[in-house]
């Protein structure tokens, strides 16, 4: 199987461009993904051809889990498309399990520097993040971790996100709470969770820990969910650069349509074959 190891800001996938996912694909994510006995990355991404747009993108986490939406993958997916000549168009349709995005690529002396994303409206009602709550939106929720009480937003953009701001992001909320969220009984398809600070009306710091495959370096649905949630709760405007660990993506509410924009990189590392 020839694959592309690339990634956005640091969240990293080996992507490969095939006619099918194969039966065993979870097994094989979970193989691939190893940081030590495989390729290592944060899932597998699949660019298989699509009825209903350009190309379709599937992703499975390094735990061997589909997620339905990945925007730092799609960013990589758009990229390879383009460097790999499958099509010569930079706006393009790329159907995942989310819906149908629009992908506009920025293309500077043939190479790709920026790529921006229509992420869709984000879903706040609390039982299709789903939550267990029966509220829309769920805003500053409390849940008790381990004797904390912290409070969070839940925002899906296709996949679960619960927001949860904070004064100062401690060392041990990421790896220590997160997975203990991730899994809480308030998610009943977990959920992946941010830690939020912010620095000013534009612009926060964001810590993912994300489910299905731990602390990733960065997060595009994640800084999605992050912007509505903090947009929603009056704490910046519409617009925010979300400053990740491994760099920076700029998210645009758009209250007219409703829809979220994502503009970020997205990055090839080395190519190569796995053996099946
Ligand atoms: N890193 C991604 C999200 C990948 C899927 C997530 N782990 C989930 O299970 O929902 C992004 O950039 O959005």
């Amino acid at each position: 199987m020839k694959f592309t190891k690339m990634h956005g800001l640091g969240n990293d996938f080996v992507v490969v461009n095939e006619k099918t996912v194969p039966t065993d694909v979870l097994d094989l994510a979970v193989k691939v993904c190893d940081r030590n006995f495989g390729v290592g990355a944060d899932g597998l991404v699949y660019i298989l051809p699509s009825e209903i747009a350009d190309f379709q993108m599937r992703i499975f986490n390094s735990d061997g889990t589909e997620a339905e939406q990945c925007g730092n993958a799609i960013r990589c997916v758009a990229k390879y498309i383009y460097d790999y000549q499958l099509t010569a168009a930079t706006e393009i349709n790329l159907e995942t399990k989310a819906g149908i995005q629009a992908v506009s690529l920025t293309v500077v002396d043939s190479k790709v520097t920026a790529v921006r994303v229509n992420m869709g409206s984000p879903i706040l009602e609390g039982e299709k993040v789903p939550t267990i709550f029966n509220e829309n939106p769920v805003i500053e929720k409390e849940i008790m971790i381990d004797g904390t009480s912290l409070c969070f937003t839940a925002v899906s953009m296709g996949n679960p996100h619960a927001v949860i701001f904070v004064d100062t992001i401690e060392n041990h909320f990421v790896k220590g709470l997160g997975p203990i969220i991730e899994k809480h009984e308030y998610f009943p398809r977990k959920t992946n969770v941010e830690f939020v600070e912010i620095l000013n009306q534009s612009e926060v710091n964001m810590h993912v820990w994300e489910r299905g495959c731990g602390e990733t370096l960065a997060c595009g649905t994640g800084a999605c969910a992050t912007a509505v949630a903090a947009y929603l709760t009056g704490r910046t405007g519409p617009s925010v650069t979300v400053r990740l660990k491994g760099g920076d993506l700029f998210i645009e509410w758009d209250q007219e349509q409703n829809v979220v924009y994502m503009t970020g990189p997205s990055t090839v590392v080395f190519t190569g074959t796995w053996l099946l």
